[in-house]
């Protein structure tokens, strides 16, 4: 149950070797148990999301490591099931130990030999399990295996991808012309691996699930990570009870600094998610002009307003507030700039603080201001926020890189939002999301996880959980939306109204 409620580090493909090892050792199994574990619990995610493997046809592509091993298990396991199955085995001059011993036990008349430049003809028809390369991959494939790979990707069946689309190197950048297999899905052992997050391999990684493989959980704690995944139990469980006897005042109160003239409905969305979130009070101070929309549109919220009509040029006492978000929708108007100086100057190292669009792009001109944040700041930039505050970058992993060095420069917290958003701590650790889906990308979706973070900050919880779990429900309402709306019709008010399904969900996972 333990390895159920940490949190789940991404492993290298080093450190998955020695924890196999340390494994094997800790649970008196041989390695090619291990093997037949793993294939077995990839097998039953297999017929889960078929809901019958008897009907459907496979193509067990195999390599000649222990990801070609995996294969030939799973060929045998789905045939027990009663698949149609033909195993293609890549020609080699030498087979890991494991793999030839899972050769002997598939049927001699199912295995076809290939070699890589000669790809071997599938029915179209059948579904391609692609079990050629995994995490052992030590570099990039060559040309020799173009053909091969390229014949995969244009088979119009479902291509299922063990461990990793073969291709993929786990651990580094891969080269914009990689050959990498296009999987329809990837069963990925333990956790998902480091190059499957980054968004510049998006191309090569759409649907994917993390397989249980029951590995030792003392052997992961031994292994040094920065990187982590953040799942659903984990989420659940730095879920804060409430208290039965709670009042309004339990929860903290929010105060939501932003909105111009035409942008008071970015600081609304923002609102109305912290309200939705659990916090006992939100505040807003917006422009004069907001006053009534929102009065009329929300009374759940309080309304302060600025002495200027169109943008904030003058900021509130900041006291009576548990926490502080700021910029949504502001604009950056001379005024409001040194109404935006005047207020960082006004913070005390125990002000909790979230700093949102024009906030971040007035922090980007002034970065003398970054003295004046107090320690755990959270900052939520999308990509071109981001490169005004870091600079510029190369590829995913050097934007960590410059990521991590300001957060620990300047001991603040940074939200790079996108696909598998990370939050980055000023330790370095670096936590990628598991939910969402595209179709949050659409206008006022940062402003509803600037109103979640502020709103989670407000009840008290600890500003690196603050971060994530906001994060990670953010993206639980997005799934929630999605079925109901759609993708497309997806709008960010829809995300406020399936917090409490993701709230819901969440608080349901948890044991207690
Ligand atoms: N905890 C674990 O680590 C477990 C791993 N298992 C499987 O084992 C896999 C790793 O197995 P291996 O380490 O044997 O590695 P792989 O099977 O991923 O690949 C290694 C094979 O590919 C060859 N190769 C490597 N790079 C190449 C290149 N650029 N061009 C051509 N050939 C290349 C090697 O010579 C070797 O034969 C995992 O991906 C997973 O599928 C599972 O069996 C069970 C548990
Ligand atoms: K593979």
């Amino acid at each position: 149950m333990y390895s159920k409620v940490v949190k789940m580090k991404i492993l290298n493909a080093i450190q998955l070797k020695e924890v196999d090892q340390l494994t094997i050792a800790a649970q008196h199994i041989s390695s090619l148990e291990l093997m037949e574990r793993a294939s077995f619990a990839l097998t039953q995610a297999i017929e889960r999301d078929l809901k019958d493997v008897s009907g459907y046809s496979f193509a067990v592509l195999c390599g000649s490591g222990n990801n070609g091993g995996d294969g030939l298990a799973v060929a045998r396991m789905l045939q027990d099931k009663g698949a149609a199955v033909q195993v293609y085995l890549l020609k080699a001059s030498r087979y890991s130990d494991d793999n030839l011993q899972n050769q002997k036990k598939v049927h001699p008349d199912f295995i076809k030999s290939f070699e890589a430049g000669q790809p071997p003809e599938i029915s179209k028809d059948a579904i391609i399990l692609d079990c050629l390369f995994g995490a052992g991959l030590s570099r990039p494939l060559d040309e020799s295996y173009r053909a091969l790979i390229e014949s995969i990707n244009n088979h119009p069946n479902y291509i299922l991808s063990a461990d990793l689309p073969s291709g993929l190197q786990a651990d580094v950048i891969n080269a914009a012309d990689a050959i990498v297999v296009k999987a329809t899905k990837i069963y990925t052992f333990h956790s998902p691996k480091l190059a499957m997050l980054l968004p510049q391999h998006q191309e090569w990684v759409d649907k994917y699930e993390v397989i249980d493989i029951g590995l030792d959980p003392q052997a992961i704690r031994q292994q040094h990570v920065d990187h982590y995944y953040v799942t659903e139990q984990w989420a659940s469980a730095k879920l804060k009870a409430r208290n039965r006897f709670a009042h309004k005042g339990s929860f903290g109160h929010a105060l939501l600094i932003g909105g111009s003239y035409g942008k008071i409905g970015a600081v609304r969305l923002s609102a109305t998610a912290a309200a939705r979130s659990g916090c006992g009070l939100v505040t807003v101070y917006i422009p004069g002009c907001g006053y009534t929309p929102f009065q009329a549109s929300v009374p759940e919220i309080m309304v302060l307003t600025d002495s200027n009509n169109n943008h904030i040029a003058n900021y509130p006492a900041i006291k009576p507030y548990t926490a502080i978000g700021v910029g949504i929708g502001m604009g950056q108007e001379g005024p409001t700039g040194t109404a935006f100086v005047k207020l960082m100057r006004s913070l005390t190292s125990d002000t909790r603080l979230v700093l949102d669009a024009d906030a971040l792009n007035l922090l980007a001109t002034r970065q003398d201001l970054m003295a004046n944040l107090p320690p755990n700041t959270i900052l939520t930039p999308h990509p071109k926020e981001l490169k005004r505050l870091i600079g510029e970058w190369t590829d995913d992993m050097e934007k960590i890189e410059k990521v991590q060095n300001f957060t620990s420069l300047h001991q603040v917290i940074i939200i790079v939002k996108g696909a598998n958003t990370m939050t980055v701590l000023p330790n370095g650790g670096l936590y990628f999301n598991s939910t969402g889906n595209a179709g949050m990308a659409t206008g006022g979706s940062g402003d509803v996880l600037t109103g979640i973070i502020t709103s989670l900050l407000a009840q008290g919880y600890a500003a690196e959980d603050a971060a994530i779990l906001a994060v990670f429900l953010h993206g639980a309402a997005g799934d929630a939306a999605r079925k109901e709306w759609g993708e497309e019709s997806l709008i960010a008010s829809d995300l406020i109204t399936s917090l409490g399904k993701a709230f819901q969900h969440l608080r349901s996972s948890r044991i207690f």
